[in-house]
């Protein structure tokens, strides 16, 4: 399968450099022409994966058209423009979606995006824990590939699978995308725990209470409960959850020291999903009944409704209930 990347982010790159690792080409389409010049006169990405030399065999182009001869397209722009990049792709190529989020306005996950987008186009998922630097280092990873069609999911997987790469079958396309949605949210939380000093008892909580919501919220879109145990759950869920080289951490954790979300947000080159997940989040776990009391304090802070301590406060002050 001839595969081409979608986005050249920090995990379109590392991406694009682990499917390039067996010599085989690999397209990669960016939206930036600094970046595509960049890919290919000096095999680096300094924008958005810096320090990382690229095989030769990544090749970067600003035109959709040069992804029509691939068999496989691996989709990993930024949730909120996975629409629009999606319509412009090829169609009917198998679309393997790495994104993370939900969309605003529509409420939509991103295979329901991609499959309005590109109807006649077979959807995977792929998610897992992943931070981009260490897949592009070659450091061993697992991650959820996740595709209703088995026969299809296992010739993806047999074409991305390496030695230090293992994709782990499924066939729950919404569990995995709810686990990598909705652990965003969950991680700017435990990075607020962080900058205010809460301590790791704190952390500890947020992550499990944290799982408790994504479970239910899942449950109730009809996820299945091992999917949301799994890689792209909670394995993704402690990752991100655990280091500043989370950007979602890392935003919770500049909230947490006092910084406002409104500049923290502003003028961003990268991607925080979780900032933009969290409002569409809230109101769907409410539409469904749900409870995410976790998503609704990270709301409140993101949206500056209420100060730090009222939330941390209204947070505790929950009544005790069964676990
Ligand atoms: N970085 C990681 O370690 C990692 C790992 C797993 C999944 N992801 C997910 O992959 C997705 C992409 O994240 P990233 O880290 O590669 O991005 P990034 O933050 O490194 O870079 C931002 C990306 O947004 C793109 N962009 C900006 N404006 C755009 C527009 N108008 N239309 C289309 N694209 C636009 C840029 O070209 C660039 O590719 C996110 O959903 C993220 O959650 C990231
Ligand atoms: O840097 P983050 O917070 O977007 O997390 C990156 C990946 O999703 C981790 O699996």
């Amino acid at each position: 399968m001839k595969a081409g990347v979608i986005g050249a982010g920090a995990w379109g790159t590392a991406l694009a450099q682990l499917l390039a690792s067996d010599r085989q080409n690999v397209v990669l389409w960016a939206l930036e022409p600094d970046v595509v010049e960049a890919i290919n006169a000096s095999h680096q990405n300094p924008l958005y994966l810096a320090n990382i030399p690229l095989s030769p065999s990544v090749r970067a182009t600003g035109s959709m058209g040069d992804l029509a001869a691939c068999e496989m397209l691996l989709v990993v722009s930024p949730a909120q423009h996975l629409r629009a990049v999606v319509s412009q792709a090829p169609a009917g190529v198998p679309l393997v979606l790495c994104s993370k989020g939900i969309e605003a306005g529509s409420s939509l996950l991103m295979s329901e995006v991609a499959a309005q987008a590109q109807p006649d186009s077979p959807i995977a998922v792929l998610s897992g824990p992943t931070f981009a630097h260490e897949v592009a280092k070659g450091l061993p990873t697992a991650v959820t590939l996740a595709c209703e069609d088995r026969d299809l999911g296992q010739r993806l997987a047999a074409r991305i699978a390496r030695p230090s790469f293992r994709p782990y079958l499924s066939d729950d396309v919404i569990g995995a995308e709810i686990g990598g949605a909705v652990k965003n949210v969950l991680a700017i939380a435990c990075g607020v725990a962080e900058g205010a000093g809460l301590g790791l008892n704190a952390r500890a909580a947020l992550i499990s209470r944290g799982f408790a919501e994504m479970t239910r919220f899942g449950l109730a879109r009809g996820a299945r409960a091992e999917t949301l145990g799994g890689l792209s759950g909670l394995g993704d869920l402690v990752l991100t959850c655990s280091s500043t080289n989370s950007r979602n951490f890392s935003l919770g954790k500049g909230l947490g020291e006092g910084a406002s979300a409104a500049e923290l947000l502003s003028n961003r080159r990268t991607v925080a999903e979780g900032a933009h997940t969290a409002p569409v989040l809230r109101d769907a776990a409410r539409a469904a009944g749900v409870e995410m009391p976790v998503v609704e304090a990270v709301c409140a802070l993101l949206s500056e409704a209420a100060p730090l301590s009222d939330v941390i406060d209204a947070l505790l002050a929950r009544p005790l209930r069964p676990e």
